[in-house]
């Protein structure tokens, strides 16, 4: 990787973020995960690490494409897919949390009935995905404005999914922007929809399945369907990183 691209971000090993990776209780996240549908990583990024990394938005050479969203009824505001190399601390911290939930992914897949597996290190998941032809890297970064919002979706990139995915909130909520709230639904068979609004604080990551989950019932599991968006911006600006373990098509 030519240097320069991992120069704002100087190796601070004990404090990295991929370090900080590890101080999470994993067993209660993952727990948390399981049960709900969602987990937040409070604290994920520092201040100046959120505004190191928003910052990179106006980078054009870190970035594959750049979509903006009311064009394809996507919502309103953008966002910008890393090219390869991703900067350093985002391929660090896609490296190092994916392992935390690997096993929690084989144990959905095994209870939905999905014929799908994870190995262990992201490595070799990202060799899979680009030899079944997923090989363009799916982190972003999303910038919304006042009235933008981000419409409920899936990040599905192709046949090969990694059912959890997570966004790292860059902005400060009430003084960058108020509103812009997090929101997740879950689908349930012959039932309404049920939303959640997971609230986050600056540098916080929340944790949340991208496609399906099990939920158990009286007869087993069951799977649900689920979604992600943005509630529309009172004031302000928002920015997020999301990183998406699988890569796209
Ligand atoms: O901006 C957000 O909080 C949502 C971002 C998102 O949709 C994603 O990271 O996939
Ligand atoms: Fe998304």
């Amino acid at each position: 990787m030519p240097r320069n691209l991992s120069a704002p971000f100087p190796d601070a090993p004990l404090s990295s973020p991929a370090a900080r990776v590890l101080s999470y209780d994993w067993p209660v996240i993952t727990h948390q995960l399981d049960d709900t549908g969602s987990a937040i990583l409070p604290q994920l990024l520092s201040p100046e690490e959120c505004r190191t990394i928003a910052a990179l938005y106006s980078d054009d050479c870190r970035f594959r494409s750049r979509v903006v969203m009311a064009r394809h009824g996507f919502g309103k505001g953008e966002y910008r897919y890393f090219s390869y190399p991703l900067p350093a601390p985002i391929e660090a911290l896609r490296t190092a949390i994916y392992p935390q939930f690997a096993d929690l992914a084989n144990r959905w897949n095994e209870r939905m009935g999905i014929d799908q597996t994870y190995p262990a290190d992201h490595a070799d998941y990202i060799a899979r995905c680009h030899a079944a032809g997923q090989t363009r890297p799916t982190p972003l970064l999303l910038q919304y404005g006042p009235g933008d919002y981000n419409c409920l979706h899936q990040d599905l990139y192709g046949g090969l999914v990694f059912p959890i995915q997570i966004a790292i909130l860059l902005s400060v909520p009430g003084e960058d922007f108020t509103g812009g709230e997090f929101a997740l639904t879950e689908q349930r068979p012959r039932m309404q929809s049920r939303v959640d609004v997971v609230s986050l604080q600056h540098g916080d990551a929340v944790a949340f399945a991208v496609h399906h989950r099990p939920v158990r019932g009286a007869r087993g599991s069951y799977r649900v369907n689920m979604r992600h968006g943005v509630s529309r911006l009172h004031s302000g600006n928002r920015h997020t990183l999301g990183i998406i373990f699988h890569d796209a098509q």
